[in-house]
């Protein structure tokens, strides 16, 4: 197992423990965090079935109450009303301020578990027990907590910590491979922003990642979990080097709300083809090499994942919609783009300075229509 603590100014510190098995002694880990006997579990239809049971039981077993609300699992649950059936339940289950949450389930159970926590009598503790290699490796670290708005990706939300991350290896196996291959877009992620060893590695290792071999899968979830770690503890609300971790996001996530939020392009495919963008873009502004661009594509598409937006199928954009879906990034300062461009693999900066025009025929480029 792999302890990584989270620190930084301004947030209470935790740990992000990695490893197998994590769950099978699952009070024992939790109880120091509960001040009450008492605990309520947040899942989704397809994790709760498969992992939430044996979790409760286990609970139940060393005598803390642990009941499990269930919300219908995809992306579509992350918005006004998961976050209404969510908070309902809470109020029901009469949760009072020294009770803690967990969040059992991938990005979206863990995003608005986090946000519901954050704002449930203006706060209350939550602990994330990620179980999408997603939210091992990025959702449930850092504290950003959010629900969609139909005009743009995680715009009602909070910054607001977990007490502690089990990331079990274990709870990986269920996973369908489509789901596997979306963390995997956020695992490169970590490579392709700051950290070119690690790009390498996971060149010569992804199929091992992808098949979940234990050391490959323990080293990958760690490493990124050790990058974001970082990061978040030097900027946790974003004022600075925090964007980074949004590479690929600008374009990912306005191809997510065209498309609506659904299941046509979950946001792992979307980060994958914003990356993909985001290089090409680099290259073609003279900011990376070609073969740098090129390079970072064939490594994303050997993943299985898509890089370009006509990947996604019976899909079409204009490039001016998606220009205005950007305009809710963020990022976003003072009605300008911002963009997490790439000198090279491992080297990204955030661009301030981007010309909407060069934007636009990039996105004609790639096959919007003008
Ligand atoms: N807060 C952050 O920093 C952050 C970072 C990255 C992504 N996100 C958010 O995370 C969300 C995406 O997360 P995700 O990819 O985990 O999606 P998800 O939560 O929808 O999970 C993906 C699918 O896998 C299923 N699933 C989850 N765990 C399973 C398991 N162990 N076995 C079988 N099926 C399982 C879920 O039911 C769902 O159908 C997006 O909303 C994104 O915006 C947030
Ligand atoms: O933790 C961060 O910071 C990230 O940007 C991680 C991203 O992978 C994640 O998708 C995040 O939710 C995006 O944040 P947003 O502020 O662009 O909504
Ligand atoms: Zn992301």
């Amino acid at each position: 197992m792999t302890t990584i603590p989270v620190s930084g100014e301004g947030f209470r510190a935790y740990d992000v423990e990695v490893g197998s098995g994590l769950t099978s002694d699952i009070a024992a880990r939790v109880t120091p965090f509960l001040k009450n006997q008492r605990t309520l579990i947040i899942t989704d239809s397809r994790v709760g079935p498969l992992h939430a049971g044996t979790l409760s039981a286990a609970l139940e077993a060393s005598g803390i109450t642990a009941p499990v609300v269930t919300l219908p699992a995809g992306e579509e649950t992350k918005g006004w009303d998961g976050l209404k059936d969510l908070t309902d339940a809470m109020v029901d289950a009469g949760l009072d301020r020294k009770d803690v949450v967990i969040a059992l389930g991938g990005g979206v159970i863990g995003d608005l578990t986090g946000f519901a926590a954050s704002v449930y009598m203006r706060g209350i503790d939550f602990i994330q027990i990620p179980t999408t290699v997603l939210a091992q490796v990025d959702s449930s670290v850092g504290g950003k907590t959010a629900i969609d708005h139909p005009k743009g990706k995680n715009l009602i939300g909070a910054f607001h910590q977990p007490r502690l991350v089990l990331c079990d290896l274990d709870l990986l196996k269920t996973l369908p491979v489509r789901d596997i291959r979306c963390g995997y877009a956020e695992v490169i992620k970590y490579g392709l922003l700051g950290d070119r060893a690690f790009f390498d590695w996971l060149e010569a290792n992804d199929q091992a990642v992808l098949a979940l071999e234990p050391a490959a899968i323990e080293y990958a979830v760690s490493r990124s979990v050790e990058m974001k770690a970082e990061i978040v503890a030097a900027d946790e609300r974003e004022g600075g080097q925090r964007a980074l971790l949004n590479l690929g996001h600008t374009f990912g996530h306005a191809l997510e709300a065209e498309l609506g939020f659904g299941a046509t392009l979950l946001h792992g495919e979307a980060v994958a083809i914003g990356m993909g963008m985001a290089f090409r873009y680099s290259a073609r502004m003279g900011l990376c090499d070609q073969a740098e661009a090129d390079r970072a594509v064939a490594a994303i598409a050997q993943a299985g994942l898509p890089t370009h937006m006509h990947h996604i199928r019976n899909a079409a954009f204009a490039a001016d919609v998606l220009i205005k879906h950007m305009g809710h990034d963020k990022k976003a300062e003072g009605g300008k783009l911002v963009f997490v461009l790439v000198k090279g693999i491992g080297e990204a900066f955030v661009a301030k300075d981007v010309p909407a025009d060069s934007i636009r025929e990039f996105l004609i480029a790639e096959g919007a229509t003008a």
